[in-house]
């Protein structure tokens, strides 16, 4: 069976408001599905709750055909669902090189050994050096990951992501407060990351003309249900996106 990831009627309440209303959707390999809709509208809910940092009210998750409602968030990502990390839950302390290679070494499935020098592993550390190019951090490999800046934060959790070989790359607003020549570094990554057509890529994106450049459908939510589905220009065109979703998106946000 080829790899997807669907929802069905995924839902989820938080006290009396429905955050995510019976959203059914299927994401194939070799698509890059771009999740926009107004403030509130459920994108980042829809994305806990696919990750796992949320569990469904109703509803299920399918990923290769296995049904992974009930999976914890780490049974997740070992299952290949990528989800940046949040940097603080990583260590901040240690360089950019360190962490890559922690993540390197957690996909290999070694265990960290803080006395045994790794360099033993020159294949570990080879794709560590990789990964520090593909996402332009190799100049910044001695620096502390919580010195970085802004951006280069961002470029790191891509870089952690890749390391972990998922099958499923989730971004939610990969670009979100970098500065305007940062931007086209992340973009250029995800874009390289959709040449691999085994992969499936969901890209929550207040931006559109970053939804435009990379992806291959756009679904659209609002109030927390899907409201419109297909190819991006076609879904942009739709009068009803133009005007009663896309066209809320305040400029603050875009
Ligand atoms: N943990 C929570 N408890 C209560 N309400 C929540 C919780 N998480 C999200 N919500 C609510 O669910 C709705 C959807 O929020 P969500 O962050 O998913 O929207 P979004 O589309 O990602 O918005 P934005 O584009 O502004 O990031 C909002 O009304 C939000 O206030």
């Amino acid at each position: 069976m080829p790899l997807s990831l669907e929802t069905r009627d995924l839902t989820i309440r938080f006290g009396g408001h429905v955050a995510v209303n019976n959203v059914t959707c299927t994401f194939r390999p070799g698509e890059l599905t771009a999740i926009v809709g107004p403030n509130g509208a459920g994108k980042t809910t829809y994305f806990n709750l696919i990750s796992g940092q949320l569990r469904a009210s109703n509803g299920s998750i399918l990923f290769g055909g296995t049904d992974i409602t009930q999976q914890s968030a780490p049974m997740r990502t070992r299952a290949g669902l990528g989800r940046a990390f949040q940097l603080t839950n990583l260590f901040p302390n240690l360089s950019v090189e360190e962490n890559v290679r922690l993540a390197v070494q957690a996909a290999d499935g070694t265990h960290y050994e803080m006395l045994r020098p790794w360099m033993v592993r020159r294949d570990l550390i080879a794709r560590a050096d990789g990964i520090l190019d593909q996402v332009a951090l190799g100049n910044r490999r001695g620096v502390a990951a919580t010195a970085l800046s802004h951006g280069d934060q961002r470029k790191l959790e891509v870089a952690l992501m890749i390391a972990l070989e998922p099958k499923v790359f989730m971004f939610d607003e990969p670009t979100a407060g970098m500065s305007i020549d940062e931007v086209p570094v992340v973009l250029n990554l995800i874009a390289q990351l959709k040449q691999d057509k085994s992969k499936i890529i969901l890209l929550v994106e207040h931006k559109m003309d970053v939804v435009r450049s990379l992806a291959d459908r756009i679904i659209v939510l609002h109030n927390g249900q899907l409201v419109a589905d297909g190819p991006p220009a076609e879904v942009i065109a739709s009068p009803i996106v133009q005007e009663a979703y896309l066209g809320v998106v305040p400029k603050s946000a875009a």
